[in-house]
């Protein structure tokens, strides 16, 4: 088996828990998982069952309380923020809210170059042509390179997100609900998209979505998250058609009633 891009063992996060003094609150609670290269796993479960915990603390946006994070091998769960920086790159999240993740004082143009620039992955000289390749990487015309966020839609601005988290040649995409603020319509593109460009550059991707169609379609594997543990995991056939726990089989009950046999799929 090839060696695991990322590896969490017993993972276990806690915050305050802002009803009761002095109380913690255990968001995860010794989750353990692989994401081999090039594989897009499915994070799924109901909310508060901590899936947007694991993916920022896969990325380090937390620290643990217990466990690893070993990215290719290199265990990152308590590195220094400075001896995370060179991990950083490799690691980017696209989110919910397009909208809220761009400076609205900012170009498009401008929030795609200015990560390129402070990475030094390209010269001032080179940064334009850049910017235009990713922006036609990701189905947006050169025309929308001066626009703000504001005057683009949802779809253009998740495809634009999606760029800018390109541009930086991840090894891993942790995208968080990243269609689900979307219309319909536009959702089918954004999967499409992602779908194409995680094949065309191999990354890895964890994807955290409550929408198991949307898990279907697009997973290679899926993870079932209930109350801060990983309840199962397996091929997204296996995990649907197969589930080992009840838990699973009533979350994926919606799945196949006969509405969502009659073409609801994303
Ligand atoms: N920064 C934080 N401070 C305190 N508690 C938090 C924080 N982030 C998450 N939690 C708590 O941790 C638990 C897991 O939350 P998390 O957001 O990871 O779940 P989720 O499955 O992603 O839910 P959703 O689908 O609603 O986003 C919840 O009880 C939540 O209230």
């Amino acid at each position: 088996m090839t060696e695991p891009l990322l590896r969490i063992e017993d993972l276990t996060v806690r915050f305050r828990d802002p009803n009761r003094e002095g109380g913690t609150l255990t968001a995860l609670d010794g989750v353990s998982l692989d994401v081999a290269p090039g594989e897009i796993l499915g994070l799924v479960g109901e909310s508060g069952s901590g899936k947007t915990t694991l993916g920022k603390t896969a990325l380090r946006l937390h620290e643990p309380a217990g466990g690893r994070i070993l990215l290719r091998g290199r265990d990152i769960a308590h590195l220094s923020e400075a001896a995370l920086r060179p991990h950083r790159r490799a690691m980017q999240m696209v989110f919910q809210d397009p909208l809220s993740s761009f400076n609205p004082r900012q170009t498009i143009a401008t929030a795609i170059a200015t990560p390129l620039l402070l990475h030094r992955l390209c010269s001032k000289a080179e940064v334009r042509a850049r910017v235009l390749a990713i922006l036609e990487e990701v189905g947006l015309p050169a025309a929308f390179a001066p626009r703000f966020p504001h005057q683009m839609s949802g779809g253009q601005l998740q495809r634009a997100a999606i760029g800018r988290a390109l541009a930086l040649s991840p090894d891993l995409i942790v995208a968080d609900e990243a269609v689900s603020k979307l219309d319909v319509s536009v959702r089918a593109q954004i999967l499409n998209l992602l779908r194409a460009v995680q094949r065309r550059s191999g990354l890895a991707m964890i994807f955290i979505t409550h929408d198991l169609h949307v898990a279907r379609f697009l997973c290679h594997r899926v993870a079932v998250m209930h109350f801060g543990k990983l309840l199962e995991i397996g091929p997204v056939e296996e995990v649907f058609d197969r589930p080992r726990h009840d838990y699973t089989r009533a979350l994926i009950g919606t799945l196949h009633s006969p509405a969502a046999k009659q073409g609801n799929a994303p």
